[in-house]
């Protein structure tokens, strides 16, 4: 694991908790994403070298709306950036975590993903993020 690559935060209206985390952080978003795949809509914030990401549940399947349901809004989930994504879940799984998709999956601003069962880890959801190199290549062609 290389740094912690961000801190997703689950919130119920995007939009609310846009103006409100610029006013904690003193700057604007520099993004919003649409993960269709993962049921979330997301937005990113830099706050120095770190990143902070605001999740809002698509819809009632989203794993966001469940968690809200149960939990309220809050600390969703720590990802941590790696080098090589497909290592690490090999690595993971070795160690006898519960890798809950063990092909990586697209997720936002640009990276691979892949999650831990938090049964197996303290209580935390925990997100690998590797750069995903096509997305460079999806960059050159813009
Ligand atoms: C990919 C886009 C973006 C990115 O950064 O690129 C994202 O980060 S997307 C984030 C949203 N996607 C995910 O969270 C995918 C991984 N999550 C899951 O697969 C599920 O949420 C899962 C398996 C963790 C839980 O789903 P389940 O259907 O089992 O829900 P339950 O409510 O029954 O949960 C079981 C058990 O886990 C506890 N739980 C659930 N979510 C979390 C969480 N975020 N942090 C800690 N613990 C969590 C839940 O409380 C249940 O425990 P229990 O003791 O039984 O109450
Ligand atoms: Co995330």
């Amino acid at each position: 694991m290389k740094k912690i690559e961000h801190l997703g935060i689950a919130v119920h209206d995007l939009e609310v908790s846009n103006a409100l985390f610029e006013k904690i952080l003193g700057v604007p978003h520099y993004k919003i994403e649409e993960v269709a795949s993962e049921g979330v809509k997301t937005s990113f914030f830099k706050a120095g070298p770190n990143k902070i990401e605001l999740l809002q549940a698509l819809d009632d399947n989203s794993p966001v709306a469940k968690f809200l349901a149960k939990r309220g809004e809050g600390v969703h989930h720590i990802a941590f950036a790696v080098d090589d994504i497909v290592a690490e879940i090999e690595r993971l799984t070795h160690e006898g975590f519960t890798v809950l998709n063990k092909i990586p999956k697209k997720g936002a601003d640009n990276k691979l993903v892949a999650f831990l069962h938090p049964k197996g880890t303290n209580g935390v959801l925990i997100e690998l993020c590797q750069e995903d190199p096509l997305s460079k290549l999806e960059s050159r062609k813009e």
